[in-house]
């Protein structure tokens, strides 16, 4: 909850976007050209020219650091060494900082996929639109068959050569920019494959963007006061679904399997309109080195068809150059956690204990000694599950789709950083699965004494524990994220809300028994890791860190000879507020202490998509499907926890991705068991008056009862564990509000808990984690100048805060409106 208080955003303002009803082709003038850049390499015969604005998102890489060089070399060969702008590629970054923004985004999704996996594309068109706000269209290109040559050969003919087909008639044609058509001779004489291209026409392009524009449209209505947004039920009916059915513009998408002329080759682009700035997005899903290739081939053709800037990702490992947008961010995330502290009240009387932060500038360089046979070899012995899935899951190369993304010591917020760009699954490090047997042969070894530590929310105890609970959770800035001048204020404000908030909350914590499960439930999930991990001859030590509770994350890294530790986090996505907030907790301390930071570490960042999680989801779906008299009509209706829609917007949150992401994958399994209800997805449990991420499980559970939906399966599914949010929200809240709203059948999906195939595949992802674990930098200490610092700084704030908050609480009026707006 920013509550009302994410400052920055009031000041700021969203953005509303307009819609481009209508695009109008025309051919670039020459005064688009940037000076010289028409000029041929020297030794390359083909032309090279940009435009400004034109911008290609190069997206989905996640390469090793061998890769990386690789495919750094393949950009760096499409694009001038020296025009390529190597940026922080987030549009909504631009804007932020005051660049020209791309008012159109052109979809290059260049993942493997099967004709039948319209649904993907739908469904990143809604995530890539929602993501950005912009009008965009989904361009499907199939990497596995030969690119280049189709494209080569449509660079050639460009738009010019009577391979229309029919879709082609009604495509504005974009003329070729002056040179950029000479280059047959560089085409690629390799056999000539089938390639799906789906080229769609600009109506179409044009409703897909209104229907997406939906976030900056909202924003921009709420404006600086901030005030949640209630408005109609088009909205509601046009996010209900979360994920586009697959019928919905299905067949106009025409994924063209059987690659027509007039659609193969040449990516749509004719159908890009120029006269805008047009942004590229280009989706990759590389499996095998190979596929770099392919990856190769699709950058290389597109920058030939259409003259652009590349800004590309390399936000891992040492910077090898990110522009300065990218720096900026780095260093903002930087300085944030420098000047964090990590303070709690326990509950028990305790001063609230500082921790001097220190985060690295400069993300650690994660190296990945395995090679990718192993990873191969694991692929090969899961084959269904890769089957099945390979066409959503964003994966580093050589690397399976069934595992967690895992980091070598703590990437703080890596993912996050990558996400703004890439706008789905990410491996922070590249994703290492290696066979068992690799591993045991290293844990044989008669000094290797390994730990798990498992890192949760915390819930209190008691009702006593409640306000205490509250105010560890809102003093942390990373649910409640102010900007940095107004940090001073997180802590008193953090008192604040907790005792005007702590009334209701023990309400709810006293209607499921006084307390939260979620120790009993973490322990026991312990205890079951650590039978799991013996069943499988891995013996290791399993620790529980909550973030706002006892056992503190402080407490929870006892000194008891742990040589090795892998960290995983009980949150299967990644969100600031969860695992980026435990992992800077965790991180800090970790620095601070000699022994610690040379302790090899591996970080799970998030898990969603494993197969063991997936499947135990399914399981539990199918399950409970079986309580409905008519199973096959029931909506299985998934709600998620939700966050504010600042940090997946503007802090590059890769939240709502990977939830939409995992339930993808979650239906997906369910359809290959036979299983193709409807689904739905809604986020639950907003507090305070800024805007979360939509649609609200409220509103939608209306509208589904509005439109005659009868039965209704809640599928819990950002937390593993019952809690509050499950056992009151859900089971009573939701409940209440659905058979009020008209649906007659109601059932909720438990929570896995200690899920016997949940508990298991969490075992591998520990097992697989292992030998990437690294230690930490040992290079910070907290000198003593540092804490004096701390402490005055400390001081400052407490007083101008309490002096704040003092003004705030004589004024009855201020403070009902503060109360209304921010409980
Ligand atoms: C993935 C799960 C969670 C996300 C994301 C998350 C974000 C988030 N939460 C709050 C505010 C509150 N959360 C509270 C309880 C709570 N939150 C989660 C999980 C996520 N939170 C859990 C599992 C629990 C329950 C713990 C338990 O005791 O059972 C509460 C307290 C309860 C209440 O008063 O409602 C608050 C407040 C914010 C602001 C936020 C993102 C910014
Ligand atoms: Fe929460």
């Amino acid at each position: 909850m920013e509550v009302a208080l994410d400052v920055e955003q009031q000041t700021r303002g969203d953005r509303v976007l307009p819609v481009q009803a209508e695009h109008h082709a025309r051919q670039p003038r020459p005064d688009d050209l940037p000076e010289g850049g028409d000029q041929e390499d020297e030794g390359d015969p083909r032309p090279r020219v940009q435009l400004p604005g034109l911008e290609l998102f190069e997206l989905g890489l996640c390469p090793n650091p061998e890769e990386e060089e690789w495919v750094k070399n393949c950009i760096e060969e499409i694009v001038h060494l020296n025009d390529h702008h190597l940026s922080y590629p987030s549009i909504s970054r631009h804007e932020n900082s005051g660049q020209k923004r791309a008012q159109n985004l052109v979809v290059i999704d260049a993942q493997r996929r099967e004709a039948a996996d319209h649904d993907h594309i739908g469904h990143r068109e809604n995530q890539v639109g929602a993501l950005h706000g912009l009008p965009l269209r989904v361009l499907a290109v199939d990497p596995v068959h030969d690119q280049r040559r189709h494209l080569r050969r449509h660079h050639h003919l460009h738009g010019h050569e009577g391979h229309h087909g029919d879709d082609g008639a009604d495509a504005p044609v974009v003329e070729p920019v002056e040179g950029v058509e000479d280059d047959e001779a560089d085409a690629d004489e390799e056999g000539c494959d089938e390639v799906g291209v789906d080229a769609r026409g600009d109506d179409e392009a044009a409703d897909v963007g209104l229907a997406d524009l939906e976030v900056g449209d909202e924003a921009g209505e709420e404006g600086a006061g901030g005030a949640r947004d209630d408005d109609g039920e088009a909205e509601v009916e046009g996010d209900a679904g979360g994920l586009r059915d697959v019928e919905e513009g299905g067949e106009e998408r025409g994924h063209d399997e059987g690659g027509q002329d007039g659609r193969v080759g040449h990516l749509g682009l004719r159908e890009v309109d120029l006269e805008e700035d047009v942004g590229v997005y280009l989706e990759t899903h590389h499996e095998h080195v190979e596929d770099h290739c392919d990856l190769h081939n699709v950058l290389d053709c597109v920058a030939d068809a259409l003259p652009l800037r590349v800004l590309a990702d390399y936000a891992f490992g040492e910077d090898p150059g990110l522009g300065e947008a990218a720096e900026e961010d780095v260093e903002e995330v930087a300085e944030e956690d420098d000047e964090e502290e990590s303070e709690h009240v326990d509950g028990h009387g305790g001063e609230p204990e500082s921790h001097a932060a220190v985060c690295s500038r400069i993300l650690p360089q994660i190296s990945l000694n395995q090679n990718s046979e192993s990873s191969h070899h694991h692929v090969k012995s899961n084959p269904s599950f890769v089957n099945t899935t390979k066409l959503s899951v964003d994966r580093c190369s050589s690397s399976s789709n069934t595992k967690n993304s895992v980091s070598g010591g703590f990437s703080l917020r890596l993912p996050v950083q990558r996400k703004i760009i890439v706008g789905r699954t990410l491996c922070s490090t590249g994703v290492c699965t290696y066979p068992v047997g690799a591993f045991e042969s290293h844990s044989n070894t008669d000094e290797e004494k390994i730990g798990v530590l498992l890192l949760n929310l915390g819930g209190p105890d008691t009702l006593n524990d409640v306000q205490p609970f509250l105010f560890n959770l809102f003093a942390d800035p990373d649910i409640i994220r102010l900007p940095r001048l107004f940090r001073f204020l997180q802590h008193p404000l953090a008192q604040l809300i907790s005792v005007l908030r702590a009334p209701k909350s023990k309400e709810g914590y006293a209607s499921i028994g006084g307390g939260s499960p979620l120790r009993k439930i973490t322990d026991e999930q312990a205890n079951a890791l650590k039978t799991a991990l013996e069943a499988k001859e891995v013996s290791a030590d399993v620790y529980v860190a909550m973030r706002y509770w006892h056992p503190f994350t402080e407490d929870a890294i006892k000194r008891d000879g742990i040589t090795r530790l892998v960290v995983l986090p009980l949150y299967p996505q990644y969100s600031i507020s969860t695992t980026g907030s435990s992992v800077r907790v965790l991180q800090e301390m970790f620095r601070n202490d000699a022994h610690l930071s040379r302790l090899p570490v591996a970080v799970i960042q998030s898990w969603y998509q494993r197969q063991g999680y997936i499947r135990s989801m399914a399981d539990l779906i199918e399950e409970e499907l079986q309580n409905f008299s008519n199973p096959e009509e029931v909506m299985i209706f998934f709600s998620a926890h939700g966050v504010p829609v600042s940090y997946v917007e503007n802090a590059g949150d890769p939240y709502r991705d990977q939830m939409e992401e995992c339930i993808f994958l979650i239906m997906q399994e369910l359809k290959s068991r036979g299983i193709g209800n409807d689904r739905t997805l809604a986020y639950q449990s907003r507090v305070g008056p800024v805007q979360w991420l939509k649609p609200y499980t409220d509103e939608v559970l209306v509208d589904l009862g509005k439109r005659g939906v009868k039965s209704l399966l809640a599928v819990p599914v950002s937390f593993v564990s019952e809690h509050i949010e499950t056992l009151e929200e859900i089971d009573i809240e939701y409940r209440e509000l659905a058979l009020e709203s008209g649906i007659v059948n109601w059932g909720r999906v438990p929570a896995l808990n200690c899920t016997p195939s949940f508990i298991t595949d969490l075992a591998d992802a520990v097992i697989e984690a292992l030998p990437s674990a690294m230690a930490i930098s040992n290079s910070t200490t907290t000198t003593s100048d540092n804490a004096e610092k701390g402490f005055v700084a400390y001081a400052v704030k407490m007083i101008f805060g309490s002096i704040f908050a003092f003004l705030l609480l004589l004024s009855p009026k201020l403070m009902s409106a503060f109360k209304s707006r921010v409980l």
